[in-house]
């Protein structure tokens, strides 16, 4: 299908950002409302029906599993399209990475070293920058307290750094080692992900002519920082046009300087107009009233008009009886026809997915994890989102910073191909659709986990939104009666009681009707305890032989314990137990008493 053809597949709102060309324009689009297809339609046409080249445009993604679904799927239509030609196409990393490694200076060719950065330049790892910090303090003998949380104190304190802060909160030496830092890192032509980003915005700034872009699109740019805007910016000429989709509800990584605000404040500083995406092809209506409910921007999400069948709750015991039960279900599910493929488990911290492992393992279920899924989706929100998409998807080489499309197309294939069952973070979950989703851990405290802030909160309930409309078609919610995660309380999460309850096929639901009956229950069935408990010991009164003596003519009068053919035992006041043999016929045993 050429471009023309397909665009005429797109509902008119979709039709309508695919053919704007106004300089600013940025696209309010619901969750599962075509953006990524809205996106790369676009660009389509703005080549073959615009004449645009691929070497004007800069598309940046938030993975670098999006760019190089849109590279492919334009390779697949151009078949020799070149990796140059497409230069602009990826992360806002990935693209600052090649402007950097085009127009920063070369490396002397006499070897000597220079005081700044040269095309050939690594990336260094927040790690790798820590373990500079840490050889800068032991050659300089400066002193750096708290080194366990250096990793933390670095994220901080040098962002607060490079915005002209001189001291922290600590007092120690940190903020003298900073300067050193930066020297070193030119010196051994070594850059950080913050250095790429904000070099890349350096230089761009000056190479704005050369580039000469003529359109910059970008997806979900509700995740876009300050930082990304300022690279926004410098590569946005006067004549560039600027396109962004993204959607408000979507914010689930707004701990460093992004928020739902982002949206609003990009649609300011650019000028521009704004269309919408509102019909929701992904899921049926079940989900989507259930969504409903969790939107914090924007009217209702419009869908296909499909019913679709309640959403399951179930309560399990504990994780593990949780994960036995997950076994049997998905694959009861595989047998009625379902691929493995096409379900996935979203939980909230990556320690949940122990346990879920294990089980699977044994019952040899195929399972997937995402390629490099680590601490970045930690439930205490503070790593800079820059991270995300170089662990999110593994690809971004820490060394040359690159990653091939081939290479990223055939990791592609390769999960495409494994007919196996998607295990994720709720983080991780963005941006990709199954058929059946399962949430597990509806605890109050573990979803949503426990909050410091309103803003903590909102991002909470938008990040429960997000695994919510992952789900095309059936959806089940679990919760645990003995939640072994930390800080996680034993009753269901309130997020269950916000959705609407004719939508719900909740099992053992400990609200209202049941929750009675069980107490009624339990009420019944202690009163029988107490019953039985009586009875039992009227019963021990009955038949209990009655007290028996015996007499010692050095201990005295006691108590006769037990007895056999050859001994007796007796229990004195002031002597204890003693044993006597009955053949020595020293115990007198007293009758009648
Ligand atoms: N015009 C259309 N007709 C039919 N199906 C469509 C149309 N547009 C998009 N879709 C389908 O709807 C689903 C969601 O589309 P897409 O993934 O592009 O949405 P999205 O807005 O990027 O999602 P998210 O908000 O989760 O990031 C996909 O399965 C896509 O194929």
């Amino acid at each position: 299908m050429n471009n023309i053809e397909e665009i005429k597949t797109l509902n008119p709102y979709q039709q309508e950002a695919v053919l704007d060309e106004s300089p600013a324009c940025l696209v309010n689009a619901n969750v599962g409302s075509g953006k990524t297809t809205v996106l790369i339609e676009k660009v389509r046409h703005l080549h073959e029906k615009k004449q645009v080249s691929y070497e004007k445009m800069v598309v940046l993604t938030f993975t670098n599993k999006a760019a190089d679904e849109i590279a492919e799927r334009l390779s697949r239509k151009e078949a020799e399209l070149t990796e140059e030609e497409l230069w602009g196409f990826g992360t806002f990393h990935s693209v600052a990475l090649r402007i950097l490694r085009r127009f920063l200076p070369e490396k002397a060719e006499d070897g000597t070293k220079l005081e700044e950065w040269n095309r050939e330049f690594t990336v260094i790892t927040p790690e790798d920058e820590m373990e500079m910090v840490l050889a800068i303090a032991k050659e300089g003998g400066y002193k750096i307290k708290y080194q366990n949380r250096l990793k933390k104190r670095m994220e901080e304190d040098y962002a607060a750094y490079r915005k002209g802060r001189t001291q922290g909160k600590y007092k120690d030496d940190l903020f003298q080692i900073f300067p050193l830092l930066e020297k070193a890192k030119r010196q051994q032509n070594k850059m950080s992900f913050a250095d790429l980003l904000e070099e890349g915005t350096q230089v761009a700034k000056e190479q704005e002519e050369v580039l000469d872009l003529k359109w910059i699109i970008v997806d979900e740019v509700q995740d876009s920082d300050e930082k990304q805007l300022e690279f926004l910016e410098a590569l946005k000429g006067t004549r560039t046009h600027f396109f962004a989709v993204g959607d408000p509800n979507q914010v689930i990584y707004s701990w460093r300087g992004t928020g739902p605000n982002m949206f609003f404040l990009i649609k300011h500083r650019f000028g521009a107009k704004e269309l919408t995406l509102p019909v929701n092809y992904r899921s049926d209506e079940v989900i989507l009233e259930a969504a409903n409910r969790f939107l914090q921007f924007g009217g209702k999400i419009e869908g296909s008009g499909e019913r679709g069948e309640k959403i399951l709750v179930r309560n399990h015991y504990d994780p593990f009886i949780e994960a036995e039960y997950l076994t049997e279900r998905i694959r009861e599910l595989h047998e009625q026809g379902l691929p493995y493929r096409e379900i996935a488990v979203f939980y909230r911290v990556q320690k949940q997915a122990e346990i879920l492992e294990k089980v699977f393992e044994r019952a040899e279920l195929p399972y997937v994890l995402p390629a490099k899924q680590k601490e970045d989706e930690d439930p205490v929100p503070e790593r800079p989102h820059m991270i995300r998409e170089y662990v999110a998807e593994g690809k971004l080489n820490a060394v040359s910073g690159e990653h091939t499309m081939e290479k990223a197309a055939d990791i592609e294939r390769q999960t495409e191909e494994e007919d196996a069952v998607h295990l994720m973070t709720l983080h991780a979950s963005k941006g990709l659709e199954f058929d059946y989703v399962f949430i597990v851990g509806m605890n109050q405290g573990l979803i949503p986990l426990r909050c410091k802030s309103i803003e903590q909160e909102e991002e909470e309930r938008r990040l429960f939104f997000v695994g919510l409309t992952r789900a095309r078609k059936n959806l089940e919610l679990s919760y645990y009666t003995n939640p072994t995660i930390p800080g996680t309380y034993e009753t269901p999460s309130n997020y269950l009681r916000m959705l609407p309850e004719e939508l719900l096929d909740w099992e053992e639901k400990p609200g209202s009707e049941s929750r009675k009956a069980n107490l009624q229950k339990l009420r019944k069935d202690t009163r029988e305890l107490i019953r039985e408990k009586k009875q039992e010991e009227e019963e021990q009164k009955e038949t209990r032989k009655p007290e028996r003596k015996g007499r010692h003519p050095k201990y005295g009068e006691g108590e006769i314990i037990s007895e056999d053919e050859m001994m007796i035992e007796l229990e004195f006041p002031g002597y204890g137990k003693k044993q006597f043999l009955k053949a020595f016929g020293e115990v007198e045993v007293l009758k009648g008493l």
